[in-house]
């Protein structure tokens, strides 16, 4: 190992990185608060607010991502299509099989301009999430128990309400709805088989529910669906400590777009257009787990400098606080401040410690671990 990559894995680094994200985190969290009398008077205003607030947060993590660990993020897609990122509302619907995919995800929204703006169909679980989760609330992200005799109503108003969003965003669709594990694949093939579906060897059973009332209600908004397809070269099982740590992995991403008039309006055939696309996605998969690669072009857009700057600018304004705290510590002398002090450092890191481990897919949660009948969260 380096030196540099020694010193990428000092647990002193990635405790000075928790707290310039735990910090400024709730410092913006204080921010989007304070735009709540703005809603009442400019909604568009106040969403382009919170837009930039929450760039200043995810931008810490594609940073960590894209400069900290050096990850390379390679995108296969049509040149054609490529022109139109980011210029338009689309749904993107993503496999859920890597701790770090929807990190990966935030670095193309990063690179094609709609990071701060990208929303997601996430389980309500994260809300609860300090920084993250509690930004999402006034990102209007739509947030879901997975049970839908309770989401139908919720998601579809949600989404209605995105309908005069000031700025272009992607909406992010897992449609396996949970990470994929051995168990749970096991158990959604068992429901393919009773549903007299193809078995699937990379992905969980799609949930077709949630995708035809995104599609049906982002109708008129969302130009197009993209299709995308995630993998790591050499077998890499990415995380978010290996991130920390400043470990370089190798994303493939593989993008098709495909326009919203092209999936039926029907439930039913929308959910068979939802299996046929995720039978397609399987075939990449092996296709890729038998050449290395994706079909078709690669057209990758290069890392940007902002989320380096943005991480700068919060690192210089909370170091100063920093280093008067701790020099008022030595100087004090005081064993209780000492002691307090030490124990709030423990507190904040075990906090950031706690929030890692909502990407790790061993702490995953039971859903899709029971049959169809008794499934829950
Ligand atoms: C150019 C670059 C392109 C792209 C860049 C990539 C991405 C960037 C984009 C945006 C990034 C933005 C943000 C990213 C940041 C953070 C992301 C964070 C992640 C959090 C995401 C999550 O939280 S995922 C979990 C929540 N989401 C979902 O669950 C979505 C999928 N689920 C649904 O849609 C569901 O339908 C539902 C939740 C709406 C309702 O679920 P419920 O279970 O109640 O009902 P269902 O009807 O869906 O399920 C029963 C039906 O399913 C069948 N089935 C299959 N397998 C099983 C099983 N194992 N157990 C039970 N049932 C199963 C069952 O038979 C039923 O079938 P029917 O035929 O009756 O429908
Ligand atoms: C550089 C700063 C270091 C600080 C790190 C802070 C880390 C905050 C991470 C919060 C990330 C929240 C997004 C989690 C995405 C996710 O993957 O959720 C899982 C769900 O899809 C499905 O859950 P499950 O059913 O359990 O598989």
């Amino acid at each position: 190992m380096g030196l540099l990559q020694m010193i990428k894995s000092q647990f002193l680094c990635h405790l000075f990185a928790g707290y310039v994200f735990l910090v400024s985190g709730l410092i913006i969290n204080l921010l989007q608060v304070c735009t709540l009398p703005l809603w009442l008077v400019s909604k568009q205003l106040a969403r382009r607010i919170n837009i930039r607030l929450a760039y200043c947060i995810n931008s810490q993590l594609v940073a960590a991502l894209e400069w900290w660990s050096g990850t390379e993020c390679t995108l296969y897609t049509d040149p054609k299509s490529y022109e139109l990122y980011g210029k338009e509302n689309a749904v993107v619907v993503l496999n859920h099989s890597f701790e770090i995919d929807f990190l990966c995800g935030w670095t193309f929204c990063e690179r094609f301009g709609v990071l701060g703006s990208s929303k997601v169909l996430a389980k309500k679980e994260l809300a609860y999430v300090p920084v993250i989760g509690w930004s999402w609330y006034f990102l209007e992200i739509v947030f879901c128990k997975r049970r839908w005799e309770e989401d139908r109503r919720t998601v579809a108003e949600s989404l209605q309400n995105l309908h005069d969003y000031p700025e272009n965003f992607w909406f992010l669709l897992f449609c396996e709805g949970t990470r994929f594990t051995e168990k749970k694949h096991q158990i959604s093939m068992q429901v393919a088989e009773s549903k007299g579906l193809p078995k699937l060897k990379y992905h969980l059973l799609p949930r077709t529910k949630g995708f035809w009332v995104t599609v049906q209600n982002l109708r008129g908004s969302a130009a197009a669906v993209y299709d995308s397809t995630l993998n790591f070269r050499n077998n890499e099982t990415p995380s978010l400590l290996g991130i920390l740590n400043g470990k370089k992995y190798h994303a493939d991403l593989y993008v098709r777009r495909i326009p919203l008039e092209q999936i039926p309006e029907d439930e039913a055939d929308c959910a068979a257009w939802l299996h046929k696309l995720y039978q397609e996605k399987d075939s990449f998969q092996e296709h890729y787990a038998q050449t290395g690669r994706y079909p078709g072009p690669i057209v990758s857009p290069a890392r940007r400098p902002w989320t380096l700057i943005n991480w700068l600018f919060w690192s210089c304004l909370l170091l100063y606080p920093l280093g008067l705290l701790l020099s008022q510590l030595v100087s004090s002398g005081s064993v209780l401040t000492l002691v307090v002090s030490v124990a709030l450092c423990s507190a904040a890191s075990l906090g950031v410690r706690w929030m890692i481990g909502q990407t790790e897919i061993n702490r995953s949660s039971n859903y899709g671990n029971k049959p169809a009948s008794l499934n829950n969260n």
